[in-house]
This record gives C-alpha cells, structure tokens and sequence, in this order.
C-alpha cells in the first residue's frame, strides 16, 4: 500500500548549519503520527519540506505516492496545513476566513458554501461564524484555522504546534476535534506538539528527533516499554539522546510556550 509520507534520506541546510539530517520516515494512511523534540530538532524544517514551503535540497518526499520535488501542486491539493504562526485575518468574521481558504484551494464555487458550513459545524464555530477573528479567544482562533485546513477536505492534514500557550481546556478541545475528524474522516494526520501526554494519547505512532536527526520510532507503548518500567515519553527522549526535551535552543519550552500566549488573541 502506498504510504501517507514517504521521506527518503531528507537533508536541510540553512547556510553551513544543519537543520535535518538524513532523515527516513514512513507514515501509514488513517495514521495520527507525532513529530516530537525539542526546539531547533528540525521538525519545522521538516514540515515545510513535506508541504512544498521550502524546496527540497538532498533526499525524496513523496505524499500518497506524488513527489514534492516534481508534483508540488498535486501535494498541495492532498495538504491541509496549519502552521505555528498564526493564518487568520482578525479584521475578517469566521466565516469569511474559511470562505477565503475556500477560494484559495480551488473548492468548486456551488460546493463552498455547503463545504464551509460542515468545517464551522466540525470545529463548533457556527454559533460564532459572524464575530470578527479579532474577538476570538485562543482556541477558537485555533479551531478556525482547523477549519481552515479542512475546507479542501485534505487526505493529509499537518498540525505544526496547534496547541502551544492555550490553557488546558481550550487544548483538550482543539485534540478532541482533531481525533474525530480522524476517526470520522480516515483522514491521516501529522501533528508536531511539545505536549507529551497529548502525543501519547492520540498518537499511534511517534518519531522523536534532535538535532535534525532521528532517534527513535515507534509506538508510544513500545517506546515506553523499551526504556523501563513506568517510562514516559519525556524518559524516553533522555532515554535516546542523554538531554530532557525543554534544553532545546532559544531558552527552550517557555519561550515558545511564551510566545504562543502572546499570540493567543489576536488584533
Ligand atoms: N530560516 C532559517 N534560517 C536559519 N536557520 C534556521 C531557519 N529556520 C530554522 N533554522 C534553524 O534550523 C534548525 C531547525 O529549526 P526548526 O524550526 O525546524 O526546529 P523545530 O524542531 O521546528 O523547533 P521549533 O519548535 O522551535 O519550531 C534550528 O537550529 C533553527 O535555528
């Protein structure tokens, strides 16, 4: 069967610095795969490989069999992609968002309307499709951009960080959304989170990188099995690598964590 994402000896250099390091990873279709590790693992680099951001410099991606490097607007049309930083117009309402991404991704005119009805009632934004973004709280600004994502009605939707700074609640929402469009949809999903437990819960499979590099993959249960009893995702990072996951570059977890809080509302 022919895999999700298929990445064959991937390699990004920014100038003299290595962002991602011969890299080979397999992602099933109907999968929810988590690319986990620290800031500056590469794992954004590696996103915008898959998603056509940035073209490819060593090594092959191919998405359900289409190249990045030779079928970019074929991958394109399979992506839904919601990335770090924030895709939303606050001076927009809602709706006129997801309409927008509509257009943008081609959905046939006589289906937007019917198309950006199911992704608002997917997220439960229809009750609030008429406020401006501006007024949103952060995981409803979240949600939108779900439903932004979901509008082409992708095969693969990649999830940089969705939930980073939102408090507890509003992740949990955000998570509860992504697992049943999954479930209900087959739709395969590659998410990149630095919440451990969430990757556990939801994740089937798990790729841990440093460094640009690959250091483990697996299930979660298997991982945790290898590393000793009673291990958890975050043991078995230190397990691999002999450092915990928040001693990445740019101070780390709480900048980021930061710097989504700063960026929750918008306008
Ligand atoms: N545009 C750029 N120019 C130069 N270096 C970059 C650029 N983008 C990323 N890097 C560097 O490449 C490495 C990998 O960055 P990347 O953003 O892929 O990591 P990440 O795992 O996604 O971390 P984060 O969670 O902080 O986004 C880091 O060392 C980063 O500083």
């Amino acid at each position: 069967m022919t895999a999700a994402i298929d990445i064959r000896a991937l390699g990004y250099s920014f100038g003299s610095h290595v962002a991602v390091d011969d890299l080979t990873l397999e992602v099933e279709a109907g999968e929810c795969f988590g690319l986990l590790g620290p800031n500056g693992a590469g794992k954004t680099t590696t996103i915008r490989l898959l998603n056509t951001l940035l073209p490819l410099q060593s090594g092959e991606v191919e998405i359900f069999g289409r190249s990045v490097r030779t079928d970019a607007m074929l991958v394109r049309r399979l992506l839904g992609y919601v990335p770090q930083q924030l895709s939303i117009e606050g001076a927009l309402t809602g709706r006129e968002n997801v309409e927008w991404f509509a257009r943008l991704f081609d959905v046939p005119r006589r289906e937007r309307s019917a198309r950006v009805d199911e992704v608002l009632e997917m997220v439960d934004l229809r009750a609030d499709e008429s406020r401006l973004a501006s007024t949103y709280s952060g995981g409803m600004v979240r949600r939108l951009e779900l439903a932004q994502a979901l509008v082409n009605r992708p095969a693969l939707l990649v999830l940089d960080e969705p939930t980073v700074g939102l408090d507890p609640v509003a992740r949990d929402s955000v998570w509860q959304r992504v697992a049943q469009m999954q479930r209900d949809h087959g739709m395969t999903v590659l998410l990149t989170t630095h919440y451990m437990e969430e990757a556990d819960e939801l994740c089937d499979r798990v790729a841990l990188m440093h460094r640009g590099r690959l250091r483990a993959l697996g299930s979660p249960t298997e991982l945790k099995a290898a590393a000793g009893t009673g291990a958890s995702l975050e043991d078995v990072f230190r397990h691999h690598t002999g450092e915990a996951l928040d001693d990445g570059e740019k101070g780390g977890l709480s900048s980021v964590r930061a710097t989504r809080r700063t960026a929750r509302r918008l306008g």
